[in-house]
């Protein structure tokens, strides 16, 4: 079966140079993801993460290696890809409603005609519905709590349908509680619409609990330790899933892969 990833990259290595120090960051990286794929990714903190989610939107360009969207080596932001990021304070417009925040990806200049317009409108109220926040269209993200925001910049990401997201730690900055209706919001999603996601955590019981495979990075300059198929059944439910032995020995295996032994 000789399929095209949506998502494939080779041989992929970064480093950074600042005020004449040189920090490497990807020492080699190669990975592909097929479409429909849930992919989860952990590593230690500063191991390359986000530098590596950079590089896959085309945020940032590896020194060495190749990146192919749908076969297609990319060239930039490939446009059929949306990012969820960790801050979403500093992800959304403060003077825009959550509305005109959700349509931003849908805005073209001013030569839209009115109805185009109105169905850009239209496309943003039922991405805000997707989520939960029909009702808080005319709010300003301020007046919201850090989980809802959360859910305004999620459904700004599948507004525009995306063949690929990609999520950089996305529940790191809400409570517990929230993070795991965020969890289960975003697995409804990818049910939903069918789409293809790749997650940035740290967490390893959100990586195993989302994902259909997870890669385990190592520490920097990173490369892939293990990459790990979780065959926990679905629909997958945040009591019953986590108390599952299979879910345990996959947290046992991650956790022994990211541990430092004791000589290093
Ligand atoms: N623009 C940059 N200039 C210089 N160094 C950088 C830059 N971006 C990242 N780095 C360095 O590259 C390494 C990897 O950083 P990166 O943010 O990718 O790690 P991470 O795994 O996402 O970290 P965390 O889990 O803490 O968010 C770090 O040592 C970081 O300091």
């Amino acid at each position: 079966m000789a399929e095209i990833p949506l998502i494939r990259a080779t041989a992929l290595t970064k480093s950074f140079t600042s005020r004449g120090r040189t920090t490497r960051a990807i020492a080699d990286i190669t990975f592909a993801q097929a479409e429909g794929e849930f992919l989860g990714v952990v590593g230690p903190s500063g191991c390359g993460k986000t530098t590596l989610l950079r590089c896959l939107a085309g945020l940032d360009h590896p020194d060495t290696g190749t990146i192919e969207f749908d076969g297609h080596p990319i060239t930039g932001i490939p446009p059929a890809l949306s990012v969820v990021f960790q801050e979403y304070n500093r992800s959304l417009f403060p003077w825009l409603t959550t509305l005109e925040n959700v349509r931003f990806p849908l805005r073209r200049p001013s030569s839209l005609g009115r109805r185009a317009r109105a169905a850009t409108r239209e496309q943003a109220r039922e991405a805000l519905s997707r989520v939960g926040l029909a009702d808080f269209a005319d709010h300003h993200p301020w007046q919201l709590s850090g989980g809802m925001q959360q859910r305004v910049a999620l459904a700004r990401a599948i507004v525009s349908r995306p063949r690929l997201l990609l999520m950089d730690e996305p529940f790191a900055s809400v409570d517990a509680q929230t993070r795991a209706t965020l969890e289960q919001l975003t697995i409804t999603l990818t049910v939903e619409l069918g789409l293809t996601v790749l997650l940035i955590t740290h967490d390893i019981d959100e990586a195993i609990f989302m994902s259909d495979r997870v890669l385990v990075l190592a520490a920097r300059p990173t490369h892939i330790l293990r990459e790990l198929p979780i065959d926990l059944p679905r629909p997958r439910d945040d009591v019953e899933t986590r108390a599952l032995p299979l879910f345990q020995n996959h947290r046992r295996d991650i956790h022994h892969l990211l541990s430092p032994t004791p000589d290093s």
